[in-house]
């Protein structure tokens, strides 16, 4: 009889703590994204999500504990050995360069992966200068259909709406090809229908790329939506872990969000 071996997380956090001074802002957690598969961590203001997120990109040391990526301890790692290890983030609010088109953003991405000796070749000389492989070329393609953004490919950055500029962020971090990618409130600044199709959006990579997402939200009725599991954090603690449904009935979530954020949820279903 064979037995099945279960792949590793693609990215865990084991018994992180981080202190600031004084404060505890994440007391011995542990989260893991498995891949192929879509994670959220929620939680009240203040809760530690950023402080998380900060050190699972690497950005922050965390006091104790590990990361660890497909098994391998990368606690010390920094976020640029991290990136070449398939981690990837988008950042609250989309950092993008304000000259430069929608598409020039993704093939940007595809080239720090891809071909950095050409990273800003023919984006600088104003095009025309060499003619990219036909490699670049279908990928980009690719990501633009799929991010929806065939009708802004050409526009400059500034002036783009925010939904819009998201969209061009997670295209960017797709483009690198990473294995994890980790999305810092993504829905923030959209609208209803930009969330909805962006969580269809984000859905379809999933299931079509095999890329783990690991998003943190204020929004709870899209993260119990569109994720397989959700961690829930309250005070630097991880108070609950399971599936949406597993979460929605949780009482010691309904007691940290009031019942608030969950009642929104159960009404919007
Ligand atoms: N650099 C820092 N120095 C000191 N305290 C910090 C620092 N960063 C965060 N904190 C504190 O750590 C705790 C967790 O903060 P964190 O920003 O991670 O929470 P959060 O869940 O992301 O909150 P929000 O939803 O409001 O963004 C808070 O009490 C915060 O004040």
């Amino acid at each position: 009889m064979t037995t099945a071996v279960e792949a590793p997380p693609r990215l865990a956090a084991r018994g992180v703590t981080v202190r600031f001074g004084g404060l505890v802002a994440l007391s011995e957690v542990d989260v893991e994204v498995p891949a192929q598969s879509i994670v959220g961590l929620v939680g009240p203001n203040g809760a530690g999500k950023s402080t998380l997120f900060g050190v699972l990109s690497g950005l922050l040391k965390p006091t104790a504990g590990t990361v660890l990526m497909d098994d391998e301890d990368v606690t010390a790692a920094t976020p640029q050995a991290r990136a070449r290890r398939g981690l990837a983030r988008t950042f609250q609010h989309p950092e993008l360069f304000s000259t430069l088109t929608v598409r020039e953003h993704i093939v940007l991405g595809y080239r720090m992966r891809h071909s950095k000796s050409r990273l800003w070749t023919d984006l600088l000389t104003g095009g025309g200068f060499r003619r990219p492989p036909a490699a670049e070329t279908e990928r980009v393609d690719a990501l633009v259909d799929a991010l929806h953004l065939g009708s802004v490919q050409h526009a400059p950055a500034a002036g783009l709406p925010l939904g819009t500029s998201r969209l061009v962020e997670v295209a960017r971090a797709l483009a690198v090809d990473p294995r994890v990618l980790l999305l810092d409130e993504p829905s923030s600044g959209l609208d209803v229908r930009e969330t909805e199709e962006l969580a269809t959006t984000l859905r379809e990579l999933v299931a079509d790329h095999g890329v783990s997402l690991l998003l943190v939200e204020h929004d709870v009725p899209l993260v119990l939506g569109m994720c397989d599991r959700v961690h829930v954090l309250d005070f630097g603690v991880l108070i609950a872990a399971g599936t949406p449904a597993e979460i929605r009935d949780d009482p010691a979530v309904r007691a940290a969000y009031l019942g608030t954020a969950l009642d929104d949820e159960q009404e919007q279903a």
